[in-house]
């Protein structure tokens, strides 16, 4: 008699040994095989019988659909940001982000406000930096293990970027390479010339709200509880990081309504800090070429800022100062634990 090893022709997956009577049923996608390999007649479609998957891990409902979780992305100033997936057939990976002290739900809802507000503009270049902002999924309340429902907003996962700039710095404690710096930081602008466009500034550029792609050398915006529009809601921002606040424009701090500049400044000293210096005064360590050292420290200064409020004309800046003290633009690799 012929042996065949066969692996089942529905999806891919190796046969166990047929059963005496010659028939194979696949484990995984249930298609039903003679031992020759053929006739195959699929099973009929039975979600009810699919094993549910990860069965140990936690799972949690909002607004009606349920998500288990797989893991902890972050963990910022007033929420834990969580990694899940839809607990479905078709299934899609989100970033649950839940808020912690029950008196900061207003700041996930205005998060989730601002981002869906910012996904419905159609700015010069909304499709390619709206990519590049968290995409609001669903928002409502999910049940904590002892039963007190906290605000909770879903938002799509975007592959590849999970290491926000306070995780690259402690990868490199004594600060990146300052090549790398350029394309953080030009990215960075691009991101927020488009927001100023659409009468947004984002309130808080700081480390930790900044998550990079090390391979695409992308740069991805989040934390935005703190966004305003700088036409009408003038004051103070909504919210501020104690623990960051050597970044924020001593202006902030005497109540000076923020602007676009805000964001500018606090880009400067992110970058500064990233690159292992300090970002008050925006002085950098020796192995930082002089141009870009000199632009960063001017960057970081509000009295007076240079470029008031123009994130283009930053980015030109950087640009002319990058190719001083390193010539034409290169791709040079970036690397993170766990990216090659
Ligand atoms: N969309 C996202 N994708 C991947 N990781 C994320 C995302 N949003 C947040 N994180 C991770 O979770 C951490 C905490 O998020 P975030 O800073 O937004 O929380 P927060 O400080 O409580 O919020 P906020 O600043 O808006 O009040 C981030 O530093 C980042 O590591």
């Amino acid at each position: 008699m012929e042996l065949k090893l066969l692996k089942c022709p529905g999806c891919g997956a190796n046969f166990p040994l047929p059963a005496p009577n010659g028939i194979v049923v696949c484990e995984y996608c249930r298609a039903v095989v003679s031992a020759s390999g053929a006739p195959v007649w699929p099973m009929p479609e039975s979600p009810e019988d699919d094993p549910p998957f990860a069965p140990d891990r936690p799972r949690v409902t909002v607004a009606g659909t349920r998500y288990v979780l797989l893991g902890r992305l972050g963990r910022g100033d007033g929420s834990d940001v969580f990694l899940a997936r839809r607990d479905g057939r078709i299934t899609e990976m989100v970033v649950l982000k839940v808020v912690r002290a029950l008196s900061d739900a207003d700041l996930v809802a205005r998060e989730y406000d601002v981002l869906e507000a910012l996904h419905r503009l159609d700015t010069q270049g909304a499709e390619h930096f709206t990519r590049l902002l968290p995409q609001p999924v669903a928002r409502g309340e999910v049940k904590d293990p002892v039963g007190v429902s906290r605000a909770a907003a879903v938002y799509r996962w975007q592959s590849g970027f999970q290491h926000s700039l306070t995780d690259v710095r402690e990868a490199y404690p004594d600060g990146v390479d300052p090549r790398a710096a350029v394309w953080m930081w030009k990215r960075l602008l691009e991101v927020l010339g488009f927001v100023h466009r659409s009468g947004y500034i984002h309130g808080a550029v700081l480390p930790p709200h900044v998550l990079v792609h090390p391979r695409d050398h992308g740069v991805m915006l989040v934390g935005w509880s703190s966004a305003v529009t700088f036409d009408g809601d003038r004051g103070r921002l909504p919210s501020t990081s104690a623990s960051h606040r050597a970044f924020y424009p001593a202006a902030e701090w005497r109540g000076v309504a923020p602007g676009p500049t805000t964001d500018l400044i606090m880009a400067a000293r992110t970058i500064a800090w990233v690159l292992g210096g300090d970002p008050a005064t925006g002085s950098t360590p020796t192995s930082v070429p002089p141009p870009l050292a000199d632009l960063l420290r001017r960057l970081c200064d509000e009295d007076p800022h240079p470029f008031t409020g123009d994130a283009w004309r930053s980015k030109e800046l950087v640009d002319a100062a990058a190719r001083e003290s390193f010539g034409p633009p290169k791709f040079i690799p970036f690397t993170l634990p766990g990216w090659r």
